[in-house]
């Protein structure tokens, strides 16, 4: 597990490091910059191990601490022989204590050090091209829109990476623009190649678009101390609320799987109900349910629509059919109502929704499988567009459902647009879950899951190939299936959407990423949930330098 925070928290670290446990400020930001320097090195670095001749390097720098770091960053590699100048940003005078000592401690070694409008010039006159360029106009510390003379030189950095004139862009703490909690662009952001960032990873380079600006993230422990020791944040407002920290998930998470017990039998690892399919989609009822078993759960039973018997019974016979028709549903509620408690009394976990379209029986189905389910209840597509549609069904909401919204369902479940779920990804979730007291899977490229405690999980696992109709069934099945293991419904969740993330990735291995279907992504769940086997892909962008899965 990997903890991610926001800007406000790490600020808060720093200063608890620096006023409470009484590290100097320049201790740590020599760290950093050491970190920093490190890694441009390793870029600049022949495949021989010397330093590329000619190596240039410019050092693009605010006048905040993520500016100082920046210039500390090129005064160590100066000091190896490389050839590295300073780009001042803003007005320096205006700069931190650190900045100010960094800056002198520059100007005293003699580098090379130009004003915005120096490097302006040097650039229209096409003699601005350097190896590696090192992004520290703003860390943690933005707390508005990108405007002016700041905009135009994110723009101008961007412009050389792709034209070439910069072979790579090294971002110090997060790419320059991006929000530290909610990785949206401030008005313009930096595109780079490499973040090396302090601490832990900031919640902005997980979720999109700040996860594609960062490029190869590098954690790096610059000596605070534990995040436990600190005070939790606190968001401002009338009722003082915490914020938490949140997590992700990687390849040592997968031992949060219980045994597959020896002393077992088919009862052991759960009896899942698929309410799922209707007439013309007999597909989402057919992956949730081959996810479910690829995932693990010993039974899977479809109560579906008498016209997907037969496909269901020839495509996954493995499964336990009941079926009803629409009619029978409409005319004998009560002779329904039966039914549906028999087999509610049957499972020990129940999905609701996919593919079941929207006729008007369906409403009284949600409301059926709503009150007279025991067990904890993943409500999907359909049934989440039958709540949205009518929104009494809320009341039927208990603390063991699971929801698992795409943004199109979560704008019509909170009246929301898509456009501002996007940009609040994380505060939707949480609200959505605190409100009503369950668990919120809210999916898109970074899905986030909110747990009814406030807890939060951001999700690194996946692919764009993943990308695709069926998906989605794919997902409520592999939860289904943990929580018919005996997981709880949190750690269902958050472990059910890493695993459909990394079964995408060794899927697409194969498929290629254009090709995969939902059904491959299924079938790659057994190799995902090895740990042991199964590479990571994920792991290869989070290259931690001291995560805390070695802490
Ligand atoms: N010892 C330490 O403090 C360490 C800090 N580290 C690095 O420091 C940054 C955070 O530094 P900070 O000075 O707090 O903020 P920034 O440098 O990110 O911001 C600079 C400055 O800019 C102003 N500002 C904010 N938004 C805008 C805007 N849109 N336009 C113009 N100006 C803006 C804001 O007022 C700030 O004053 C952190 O990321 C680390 O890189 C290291 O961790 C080492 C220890
Ligand atoms: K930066």
């Amino acid at each position: 597990m990997r903890t991610l925070v926001t800007g406000k928290q790490m600020k808060a670290v720093d200063a608890h490091a620096i006023t409470t446990i009484g590290i100097p400020s320049m201790v740590l930001m020599e760290r950093a910059a050491f970190a920093v320097a490190r890694e441009v090195k390793g870029i600049l670095k022949e495949e021989a191990g010397r330093l590329a001749p000619g190596a240039s390097v410019w050092s693009v720098c605010g006048t905040g601490n993520n500016g100082a770091d920046g210039i500390a960053a090129a005064r160590m590699l100066f000091l190896e022989g490389v050839s590295a100048g300073v780009v001042l940003i803003g007005q320096p005078e205006k700069g931190t204590e650190e900045f100010l000592q960094q800056l002198k401690i520059a100007r005293n070694l003699g580098m090379e050090i130009l004003s915005r409008e120096q490097w302006e010039e040097l650039c229209s006159q096409g003699g601005m091209r350097c190896r590696v360029l090192i992004d520290a106009i703003f860390g943690v510390g933005l707390s508005r829109q990108v405007q002016g003379a700041y905009a135009e030189c994110i723009r101008r950095i961007n412009g050389l990476r792709q034209e070439g004139a910069v072979e790579c862009v090294a971002a110090v703490d997060i790419p320059s623009g991006v929000h530290s909690d909610t990785g949206q662009v401030m008005g313009e952001a930096v595109s780079a190649d490499l973040t090396v960032t302090f601490g832990w990873e900031k919640r902005g380079t997980v979720l999109y678009p700040g996860r594609s600006l960062a490029g190869r993230v590098v954690v790096e422990n610059i000596g605070f101390p534990p995040l436990d020791s600190l005070k939790p944040e606190v968001r401002d407002g009338e009722d003082e609320e915490e914020i938490p920290y949140a997590c992700t998930y990687g390849p040592g998470d997968l031992e949060r799987i219980p045994e597959r017990a020896a002393y077992s039998n088919k009862g052991t690892f759960g009896k899942v109900l698929i309410v799922a399919g209707s007439e013309n989609m007999c597909g989402a009822a057919y992956l949730s349910a081959l996810a479910a078993y690829r995932t693990g759960a010993g039974l899977v039973k479809l109560l579906t629509v008498e016209e997907n018997r037969l496909i269901l019974q020839s495509r996954l016979p493995e499964a336990i059919l009941v079926t009803y028709t629409a009619g029978q549903l409409m005319e004998g509620r009560e002779e329904f109502r039966k039914l549906i408690d028999e087999q509610c009394r049957w499972a020990d976990v129940v999905v609701l929704g996919p593919g079941l379209g929207c006729g008007a029986y369906v409403e009284y189905l949600v409301e059926d499988i709503l009150t007279m389910a025991c067990s904890p209840v993943v409500v999907d597509a359909d049934g989440l567009n039958t709540i949205a549609a009518h929104p009494y069904l809320t009341s039927y909401y208990t603390e063991n459902i699971i929801i698992t919204p795409h943004l199109g369902e979560m704008a019509r479940l909170t009246g929301q647009s898509i456009p501002q779920i996007r940009e609040n990804l994380v505060e939707t979730a949480a609200e959505y879950a605190a409100h009503y007291g369950l668990t919120c899977v809210l999916k898109d490229a970074a899905t986030v899951v909110a747990s009814r405690e406030g807890g939060i999980y951001m999700n690194t696992s996946g692919t764009s190939a993943m990308a695709k109709a069926g998906s989605g069934d794919v997902l409520t099945g592999i939860i289904a299936g943990l929580l018919g293991l005996g997981m709880d419904e949190t750690e269902s969740a958050r472990l059910g959407v890493y695993i459909h993330g990394r079964a995408g990735e060794l899927a697409a291995e194969k498929t290629g990423c254009h090709g995969m279907l939902a059904s491959d992504l299924a079938e790659a769940i057994g190799s995902a949930m090895d740990g042991k086997k199964a590479g990571n892909a994920a792991e290869s962008v989070w290259q931690s330098r001291d995560s805390e899965e070695k802490r």
